[in-house]
């Protein structure tokens, strides 16, 4: 099988992405370890190494990998929380700036749904306070159309107009998620932005929360780019997938794609650990994520690679080009059926 770079590769021109990440490095200076009690030698932590990527407007994609693999620091270069040590993280063709230097439009067109929507709500505002408060900034209404558009979007996210007056702690789980998530849409957003934003929940909670996104995603043709560990929610929610090990993607597809017949070994142990999804096709990963100070020689997933070859210990592979809209990372991978 022939796998081209990406660089190599004249892809057929599709819409203009809205994100685009070019050799995006993210360097972290850690303490040396073993270092001595008084030393302030540091080593350089590789959370992002050479990331590539183009998110298309209106997608949906889903960006999966085991803890550690770097989808938060992504995710922070793509909020422009962090600025990457190395290579361009663009919006809309532009560099993402860090912080406010990102600007009003920035902050208005790319909300975030936490993780911990509990944490991220004020327990002191009420929750039409809490809605109205982004309405207010960016003056999506005039003041006297904020009560009408706060219940308008309590109701676009299944909670009653007399949720306006109850406070945080007043709701549960699945409700404080639909209210950061009524929050994150007042600015009337092109691009969402969730981490682990089901995690934690009951299953029927989980199902429910799934189904609204799909649906606020489809309805309004936002940009959702959703971080998981798991592939169930991947696939149901997501129509692309980029899948991360140790700071890379290694690949990335259509996520029915990739699902039903992925191509790099590290995704089908990702497919075959989730038994309650799909029928294992392929030994479950062992062993832990190696540490980023201390990357193996190689494919850095050659470590716990069942199909690990010699080749693979001696040269790194680089995201190349496997199909329309399909890219994998490795030297040996596995045959499309
Ligand atoms: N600010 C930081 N300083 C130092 N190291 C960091 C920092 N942020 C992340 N890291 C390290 O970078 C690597 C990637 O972390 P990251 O949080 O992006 O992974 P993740 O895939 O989001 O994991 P999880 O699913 O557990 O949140 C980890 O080794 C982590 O310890």
């Amino acid at each position: 099988m022939i796998v081209q770079t990406l660089s190599e590769t004249k892809a057929p021109v599709t819409e203009q992405p809205i994100f685009e990440l070019i050799e995006v490095e993210q360097v972290f200076e850690v303490p040396k370890p073993g270092r001595s009690l008084f030393s302030r030698e540091t080593v350089g932590l590789r959370a992002l190494d050479g990331v590539r990527l183009n998110i298309r407007k209106g997608t949906s994609l889903a960006v999966v990998g085991e803890s550690g693999s770097g989808k938060s620091t992504l995710l922070r270069v793509l909020l422009g929380l962090d600025r990457p040590t190395g290579g361009r993280a663009l919006y809309r063709s532009k560099p993402i700036l860090e912080g406010r230097a990102t600007g009003v439009e920035f902050a208005r067109d790319v909300a975030m749904v936490y993780q911990d929507a509990r944490g991220s709500l004020d327990p002191r505002m009420t929750i039409g306070a809490l809605i109205a408060e982004p309405l207010r900034h960016f003056k999506i209404v005039p003041r006297q159309d904020e009560a009408a558009r706060v219940s308008q979007l309590l109701d676009r996210v299944g909670l009653p107009a007399d949720a306006a007056d109850r406070y945080p702690s007043g709701l549960s789980g699945g409700q404080v998620r639909r209210v950061a998530i009524a929050r994150a849409l007042a600015s009337e957003p092109s691009v969402l932005v969730a981490d682990e934003a089901v995690s934690g929940l009951d299953v029927s909670t989980q199902a429910q929360l799934l189904i609204l996104l799909r649906s606020l995603q489809r309805d309004m043709g936002l940009t959702l780019i959703f971080i998981t560990h798991d592939l169930g929610v991947a696939s149901f929610l997501c129509e692309e997938i980029a899948i991360m090990y140790l700071g890379r993607i290694v690949e990335t597809g259509p996520t029915d794609a990739v699902l039903d017949a992925p191509s790099h070994p590290y995704s089908a142990a990702l497919r075959a650990a989730a038994p309650q999804f799909f029928e294992p096709l392929s030994e479950p990963l062992s062993g832990e994520i190696p540490s980023p100070l201390n990357l193996p020689a190689g494919c850095r997933f050659s470590t716990r690679c069942p199909k690990v070859q010699d080749n693979c210990r001696l040269k790194d592979p680089q995201l190349g080009k496997l199909g329309p809209r399909r890219a994998v990372a490795c030297l040996h991978p596995l045959e499309q059926q």
